[in-house]
């Protein structure tokens, strides 16, 4: 493997040659992600790369892919900016069994998944919120191998005993649909297909790969039955969260090292203040993960704080970050705050303190605050509605043209669209019809900046790759973070490093908050312990009270 010191990484990263691979790695904020845009950019100015719809850009999730997309606005020429061709990995693989799944006997009808008809079935085959973690798990870790067929599946899945996975299988065989697991298993099986294969091979002259640490092998041999040897890989070993879901990074990073590819460190961060870095640093003592410096840290002003809060309980929490927040954003309009959490049950006390204050924020979790699907809705929600029919038909219509309007195979945007007319026609009443929901849906973002000044919500998963001027992080206790049901010592240090991916989505500043008892019922209130991270944080951070400074 070369290790090159001596020259620039983003100097090498222009004159490396399409067929040389590349592997960016390197911690949260150094700059991978706007790497790979320079990238793009050098290919396209060498002429390795015929037209831009050549590069094929490839992220894990949507709001990766719009912050890609943003990045190579700023480095290529206004002509290339829309045509290289930026996916999600689900999306991509849809788009390939859209394309191709003939091959392997699909119905064409049903390449797409539908949340809807996923719950029905998974809910009929005994698949509960108690369970759904244990029979998710051996679904997609026997999902995820590509070698297998349709029955062969099904003789893993009986063989491991686990009756609801079964029960959930052959229904979905019954019904002919697909899961998302499903898309990536097709996609990958038929890239497998020499035929198919070098049909993307020959079509895609490079491509690029954001967080690999997030892959699971069988991602990986999609992108390599493509891009072969002209891939330029980026990721981070300290941010791999996904395990849960079948990624495997230490397994993607030994099979890339093992093809030596141009190994490109970056080593310092663009993104955090020395104050954030105070906290990034100080939970990553002891794990052997590089110790992160700030590139420049006279551009920081003054008020960058990294502040730690504790509160007797939700409630009194919940009034010390209104308070906080609205001095925030009285200070900084222009700013972008996140607020970070593990899980939800933290934000039933929190979020209507905030909207009773009148202060609104963008939910993460909600599909109607998805720039590109809340656009969809608004183009076309006069024509479904057009016609006369009930609120649902309505609903359908406007599916429809949604998904005929999305790029082929958009499977992650379908399911959105789906997700956000559900939640839209739950607000239809006798005088307020679907179109007029629609209308009365809040503006969207700026599409080109994919974090909007104001206040936004969302899990420590959802942030992954993003970053917000100021992130508070809520819930700092044993249960919350690490989450209860990581037990073991492996889940255990997955859960700190999504501790480790939320503190470093900040830039300006950080607040990391816990309280001492918890609601368990209105009834039952017990003493919260704090998060094991705790006390190694709090070290390095100001204490604030009821009233915070900045
Ligand atoms: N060479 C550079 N000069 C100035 N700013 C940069 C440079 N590279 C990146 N940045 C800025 O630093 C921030 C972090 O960059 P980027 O998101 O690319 O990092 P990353 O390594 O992909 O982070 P993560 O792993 O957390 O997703 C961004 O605001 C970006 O605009």
């Amino acid at each position: 493997m070369t290790q090159l010191n001596i020259e620039k990484p983003i100097d090498l990263l222009r004159r490396l040659p399409i067929d040389r691979e590349v592997l960016l790695i390197a911690p949260a904020g150094c700059g991978k992600t706007q790497a790979l845009a320079t990238r793009a950019a050098a290919l396209i100015q060498q002429g390795s790369v015929r037209s831009p719809r050549r590069l094929l850009a490839l992220t894990y999730s949507n709001k990766a892919r719009d912050n890609l997309r943003v990045r190579l606005r700023s480095e290529l020429p206004a002509s290339a900016q829309q045509l290289v061709q930026v996916s999600t990995l689900h999306g991509f693989a849809g788009r390939v069994t859209a394309a191709h799944g003939r091959c392997l006997g699909l119905d064409m009808t049903r390449t797409l998944p539908e949340q809807g008809a996923l719950r029905r079935l998974r809910r009929d085959a005994g698949i509960s919120y108690q369970n759904s973690d244990y029979v998710d798990g051996i679904l997609t870790r026997h999902k995820r191998n590509a070698g297998i067929d349709d029955q062969a599946l099904l003789d893993a899945l009986a063989d491991s005993g686990c009756r609801e996975a079964v029960a959930y299988e052959q229904a979905l065989r019954a019904e002919g649909r697909v899961d998302f697991d499903d898309m990536l298993r097709y996609g990958a099986r038929l890239l497998k297909l020499e035929r198919v294969a070098r049909l993307y091979r020959q079509h895609f002259a490079g491509a690029l790969v954001d967080e690999v640490q997030d892959l699971s092998l069988l991602q990986l041999e999609m992108i390599e039955s493509i891009g072969e040897r002209r891939v330029t890989y980026a990721g981070d070993p300290e941010q791999g969260i996904y395990a849960f879901a079948g990624a495997e990074p230490a397994s993607i990073f030994r099979r890339l090292r093992e093809r030596e590819p141009e190994l490109v460190p970056l080593t310092v961060s663009y993104r955090s203040s020395p104050a954030v870095l105070r906290a990034v640093n100080a939970l990553a003592s002891g794990t052997g993960a590089p110790v992160l410096t700030c590139h420049d840290s006279t551009k920081w002003a003054e008020d960058c704080a990294f502040a730690s809060l504790v509160s007797t309980n939700e409630d009194a929490e919940a009034r010390h970050l209104l308070r906080f927040i609205r001095d925030y954003m009285h200070g900084y309009p222009e700013r972008s705050i996140g607020i970070l959490t593990r899980g939800n049950r933290r934000l039933s006390y929190l979020l209507p303190v905030l909207t009773h204050a009148g202060l609104t924020f963008q939910d993460w979790s909600v599909p109607t605050h998805v720039p590109s699907v809340m656009a969809l809705l608004r183009r076309h929600a006069a024509a479904a509605c057009a016609d006369p029919g009930s609120p649902t038909t309505h609903g359908e219509r406007l599916v429809e043209l949604c998904t005929a309007d999305a790029a082929l195979g958009d499977v992650t945007t379908h399911d959105e669209v789906r997700s956000a007319v559900d939640i839209l026609l739950d607000q239809v009443t006798p005088g307020v019809p679907l179109s007029q929901v629609v209308a009365r849906m809040p503006t969207p973002q700026q599409p080109d900046r994919p974090v909007a000044p104001g206040l936004h919500v969302l899990t420590g998963h959802a942030g992954k790759g993003q970053e917000f001027d100021l992130v508070i992080i809520v819930g700092l206790e044993d249960g919350k973070i690490p989450d209860f049901r990581a037990t073991t010592s492996v889940a255990i240090a997955e859960e700190r490093r999504v501790l480790h991916v939320m503190l470093s989505r900040a830039k300006h500043s950080l607040l990391i908050t816990r309280i001492e008892n918890e609601t368990r019922t209105p009834r039952w209130v017990a003493p919260a312990k704090r998060s094991p991270w705790w006390d190694l944080l709090a070290e390095v951070a100001t204490e604030i009270g009821a009233r915070p400074a900045r």
